[in-house]
């Protein structure tokens, strides 16, 4: 059935995301040595028309006097405005485009500007209200058309009456102008849109406040192109994440908030019952506690190499999708390593704390080259391969061991047990992933089979070392030395205080987690981690997941796509496509992959079919969850 509501959108900060003439203000005054306190003026005078507290007309006259802009300067800005379309907007063109007859823009704005913008997204020109420059010769705004009700006091509502408009109409802006219009009567509803600015005054009278376009459409029943309003998905961002990551995750349009610090079982379990998204790095503990309240939870994204703070089997059960960035940081650790391994053999943690309390300790003895030494590495993975270039380039002899098969890169020769690799090597180097088996994989007997005056160096996990075993091997001299990175207990943020045994002791390093603490690596980090879940939400891809089969899937097109996740158990395809078979719907493509625990069935099929399909699939036994995409 055809929709028959119409739609009046504002177009300063709702279809666009910015204040136009705050835009051309920053083009027409660009010379101006008073360009700072003018363009501030511009905001505080739209401010005030915004909320009401002075009239149109005077905000209008007050800005075009500072603004002395031109016919040719309104150019640029149109270039300008098209970047700048809110984004929920953009996201629903084709939507826009399909109901262009319902759609009207009344602004108080300026057609100048807003015509070349609106259309490109289907409005009609006859739909189009708004002001309209008076330029003198040489093309300069001189003024604007008085005659025009939008350029006075109560101007859209006039509008609106002229117009005539029948059937339900919605108002859709973020100014107190938009609200008046349901004020007088003239429409049923107004929606505050608060995707790009959000005014108490105006959101306090609103029917309903729209963080996005989607939001209005969903809860209208007329969205087409997106099965669930973005601006409804919460995103919860814990310890400190790139700024990137969080500008990626709200320019999508999720609802995002941000806690610098990691957060406590009992703090995380509250929190996260509201939460689709969670994002977080090495020191959150997704526990069991923790994911009985999360039933709203659709993704979790660590934002680092290791997920062993993660209960990844339980996530599994509940159909979270885990995914995490495996390579983005191996450099950065890789290269500390090295370092580390040169400032322990040549003993300049000692030197260097010891000039600080005025020690001239000018002496060979205990210091050597890295040059022909031999480095043991232990897990041969991400980033003990690199190491294994690395080290090797600077003249090490390397070794490794690894649990599994891996392939030797460069002279690194393999060695076919832990303890003869600890036994023969000068440096000992862990980079073994976090699972629970590898807890003292470094303990007291093995560091005691470790060669005299050797050194040790954890960037892996915490848990992999024995803290006291460690301590006595240095304080008794059997060891040489030590870098530590990582700690069974670690603070959950910079203002809690460290404590550890290892604290004091001689040529020993301690650094608080920060192998991949460089702002390439987060940077890299907050870049990877977003993209893989939003290509989750949006596609249903689970391409590089750590905990769900992974599928890379083809893009939707024309079809609507159906996710399912159930316990892998015999049968659940074939339920799947008896329910679809049963209400005669068409298959367009379907995938599916399954682990040990849960089966991925993706679904695409054609638009049209009866809601009750959806309510069948969603009960079929076994089914962990189900979501829609289109
Ligand atoms: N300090 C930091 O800031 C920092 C930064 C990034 C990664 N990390 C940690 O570094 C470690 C290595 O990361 P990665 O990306 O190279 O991981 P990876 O999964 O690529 O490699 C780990 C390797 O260790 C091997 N392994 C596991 N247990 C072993 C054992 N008992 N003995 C021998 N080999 C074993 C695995 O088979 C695998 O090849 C992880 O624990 C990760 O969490 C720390
Ligand atoms: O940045 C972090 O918190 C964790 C870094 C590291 O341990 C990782 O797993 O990538």
């Amino acid at each position: 059935m055809p929709q028959t509501k119409k739609f009046i959108i504002d177009f300063d900060s709702t279809f666009t995301q910015v204040e136009a003439l705050d835009i051309l203000g920053e083009i027409s005054l660009i010379n101006d040595p008073e360009k700072v306190k003018k363009l501030q003026s511009i905001k505080d005078i739209t401010d005030k028309g915004m909320e009401g507290s002075i009239t149109f007309r005077e905000s209008l006259e007050l800005r075009l006097e500072i603004l002395k802009a031109s016919k040719t300067q309104i150019t640029d800005l149109i270039a300008a405005l098209r970047q700048k379309v809110s984004k929920s907007f953009e996201r629903n063109k084709e939507w826009l485009q399909e109901n262009a007859k319902d759609i009207y823009i009344i602004s108080n704005g300026f057609k100048d500007f807003i015509l070349p913008i609106v259309s490109e997204y289907g409005i009609l020109k006859e739909n189009v209200f708004a002001n309209e420059f008076v330029y003198d010769e040489a093309g300069n705004i001189v003024d604007f058309n008085r005659e025009n009700p939008l350029s006075k006091n109560n101007g859209k509502t006039e509008t609106i009456k002229n117009v005539n408009l029948e059937g339900d109409i919605y108002v859709i802006g973020d100014g107190y102008t938009d609200y008046e219009i349901k004020a007088s009567g003239l429409a049923n509803k107004f929606y505050a849109f608060t995707e790009n600015v959000s005014r108490p005054k105006v959101v306090s009278r609103a029917d309903h406040i729209a963080p996005s376009f989607d939001e209005i459409l969903y809860i209208n029943k007329l969205n087409t192109k997106f099965s669930y309003p973005k601006s409804r998905i919460k995103v919860l961002l814990l310890e400190n994440v790139h700024p990137i990551g969080i500008h990626l995750l709200q320019e999508e349009g999720y609802e995002v908030e941000v806690i610098s610090s990691a957060l406590s079982e009992e703090e995380l379990r509250e929190k996260i019952k509201t939460v689709s998204i969670l994002g977080i790095r090495s020191k959150t503990n997704v526990t069991k506690k923790v994911l009985e309240n999360a039933n709203r939870l659709l993704a979790i994204g660590a934002f680092c190499i290791g997920t062993n703070q993660i209960d990844l089997e339980e996530c599994e059960r509940k159909g979270i999708a885990v995914f995490n960035a495996p390579f983005s940081n191996t450099r950065s650790v890789v290269e500390m390593a090295i370092a580390e391994i040169i400032f322990l053999m040549r003993r300049l943690q000692d030197k260097s704390v010891g000039m600080h309390v005025g020690i001239w300790d000018k002496s060979a003895s205990g210091s050597f080259e890295i040059r022909g030494k031999k480095l043991g590495i232990v897990g041969y993975g991400n980033i003990g391969a690199q190491l294994s270039v690395l080290a090797e380039n600077m003249g090490m002899n390397v070794f490794y061991y690894d649990v599994i098969e891996k392939l030797a890169l460069g002279n690194a020769t393999k060695v076919d047990s832990l303890d003869e690799l600890v036994s023969t090597c000068d440096i000992i180097s862990l980079h073994v992933d976090g699972r629970k088996e590898n807890r003292h994989l470094m303990d007291r007997e093995r560091i005691g089979k470790m060669k005299p005056g050797a050194i040790l160096i954890n960037l892996s996990r915490g848990h992999v070392v024995e803290i006291p075993a460690l301590r006595d091997a240095i304080l008794s001299g059997h060891l040489g030395g030590s870098a530590v990175d990582v700690f069974p207990e670690e603070p959950k943020n910079n203002k809690e205080s460290f404590e550890s045994e290892l604290k004091g002791l001689p040529n020993t390093i301690l650094t608080p987690h920060i192998g991949g603490s460089t702002l390439e690596a987060q940077e890299n980090i907050a870049r990877f981690v977003p993209g893989k879940i939003m290509e989750y939400i949006n596609t249903g891809n689970t391409y590089n997941s750590v905990n769900f089969p992974n599928i890379q899937l083809p893009f939707l097109h024309d079809a609507h796509r159906l996710i399912h996740i159930h316990h892998n158990e015999p049968g659940v395809l074939a339920k799947i496509n008896q329910v679809l078979a049963s209400f005669n719907i068409n298959i367009v493509g379907q995938y599916l992959k399954t682990n040990e625990k849960i089966g991925y069935v993706i679904t695409d099929i054609d638009k049209v079919y009866k809601a009750e399909a959806i309510e069948a699939l969603k009960t079929i036994p076994g089914t962990i969850r189900f979501r829609t995409l289109y």
